[in-house]
């Protein structure tokens, strides 16, 4: 069943849905095959080339899509889960019968082909999934050849989870990290975890926990989080005492701000509208500015991303997180401070959209980033703040983030 479902998310990725978008169309399964499905679509997009490469020694001739995926499938589940061969196999040949007659065809070929795939040595001396083009030339530019395979080796192990604790609490048999981040290794049910119900945590990645902390919110004071949801970020800023005003352009997605400030028992004011329009009806003394990008940073998480976009939007992007940055500077009073963040590998959409607001906003400084936890090496020429997933590599690495905090002529 599990199977079936991935296969079915697979080809809603080819279809130009994200994993995440797909969510209803599996919900005839039980949660834990949905769950299945979802680790097992994952886990081809993470090894997609090394499987194609494997499965292309043993094919004469190029399968047909949904046997392809078949194909890749069983090989993951065979060379990179470690299942049984034999288990593996059936199911497999199963599921090629069941595509119809052109299914009962490629059944023996099928067949043939995986079992010299469940023998197949040297699975993990291939090279990782590579970045499609307009991701790896970029970043290779930017930070060598050998960080970018290292961020390729990166993105193909699975992210592990990350909590953002209310200050004080802790959970039990989380890993402490370095910058105050709980890390659960290891497959977790979140909502079966302590402190669930009573909202002590919220589920947010070590690095994204990085540019509220930044912000240095304190109590009683008046911050506006733009572009807020889902509310990880406002949730961090809420705990801290500040009076937060949540704008977000979507109201579904505020929708999931709202949620979450209930289930942490947290309050602030959620405002559905384009942070490009919104003003604040009283004096702010800081702004979080965590801009829509090309999520980059997270392919950890959303291994489907690389097989969605082409990166035809960036400069379309690059041109709203401008506009977004000169609007929120015009909102704040002279003296006040925004942090900037974008959940990004690009330079063009955090150290260079920075470069550019210190050239166009003259006065505008940027403030040396004092985090805790943090290393200096991160610390960019800008006085930006940049993450990596290939940081922390004993540890499971973290997003890629680019942020940076910013203080306005007084
Ligand atoms: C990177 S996500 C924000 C993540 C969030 N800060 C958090 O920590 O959970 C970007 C958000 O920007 C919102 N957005 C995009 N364009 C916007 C605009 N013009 N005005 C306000 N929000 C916008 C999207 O709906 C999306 O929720």
């Amino acid at each position: 069943m599990a199977r079936s479902g991935a296969l079915r998310l697979l080809a809603g990725v080819r279809d130009g849905l994200s994993l995440s978008d797909q969510t209803g169309a599996l919900k005839a399964m039980s949660p834990a095959d949905q769950a299945r499905a979802g680790r097992l679509a994952a886990a081809v997009l993470r090894h997609h080339a090394r499987a194609d490469q494997v499965i292309a020694a043993y094919v004469n001739r190029k399968p047909s899509t949904p046997v392809a995926d078949i194909l890749r499938l069983a090989t993951v589940e065979l060379l990179e889960l470690g299942a049984a061969a034999h288990g593996v196999v059936d199911a497999a040949v199963s599921l090629t019968r069941g595509l119809g007659q052109k299914g009962q065809a490629a059944a023996g070929m099928v067949n043939a082909v995986l079992r010299k795939v469940a023998a197949h040595q040297g699975w993990a001396d291939l090279p990782p999934q590579p970045m499609p083009a307009w991701l790896r030339d970029p970043v290779a530019a930017a930070y060598g050849e050998d960080v970018a395979r290292a961020i390729e080796a990166a993105h193909q192990a699975a992210a592990p989870l990350d909590l953002t604790p209310k200050p004080g609490l802790t959970v039990e048999g989380a890993e402490p990290l370095p910058t105050g981040s709980l890390r659960v290794h290891g497959p977790a049910q979140v909502s079966a975890l302590p402190g669930f119900e009573t909202g002590d945590w919220w589920v947010q990645d070590a690095a994204a926990a990085l540019p509220a902390r930044l912000l240095a919110p304190q109590p009683g004071e008046r911050i506006a989080d733009l572009c807020a949801a889902p509310g990880g970020k406002t949730l961090q800023l809420a705990a801290s005492g500040a009076r937060v005003t949540a704008v977000d352009i979507s109201p579904a997605r505020l929708r999931r701000v709202a949620e979450n400030l209930r289930r942490c028992r947290l309050s602030a004011d959620p405002v559905a509208a384009d942070a490009l329009d919104w003003r604040p009806d009283g004096p702010l003394d800081a702004i979080l500015l965590d801009a829509p990008c090309s999520a980059t940073g997270t392919i950890r998480r959303h291994p489907d991303l690389p097989f969605l976009r082409d990166g035809s939007g960036i400069p379309a992007l690059i041109d709203l997180q401008a506009r977004l940055i000169d609007h929120a500077l015009s909102l704040l009073p002279p003296g006040g401070r925004m942090v900037y963040a974008v959940c990004s590998l690009l330079p063009d959409e955090g150290e260079a959209q920075v470069a550019a607001a210190l050239s166009r906003h003259p006065g505008l400084t940027v403030e040396e980033p004092d985090l805790f936890g943090t290393d200096p090496s991160w610390i960019t020429p800008e006085g930006g703040l940049r993450t990596r997933p290939d940081y922390w590599p004993d540890r499971g690495g973290m997003d890629g983030f680019f942020m940076a905090r910013l203080r306005k002529a007084s």
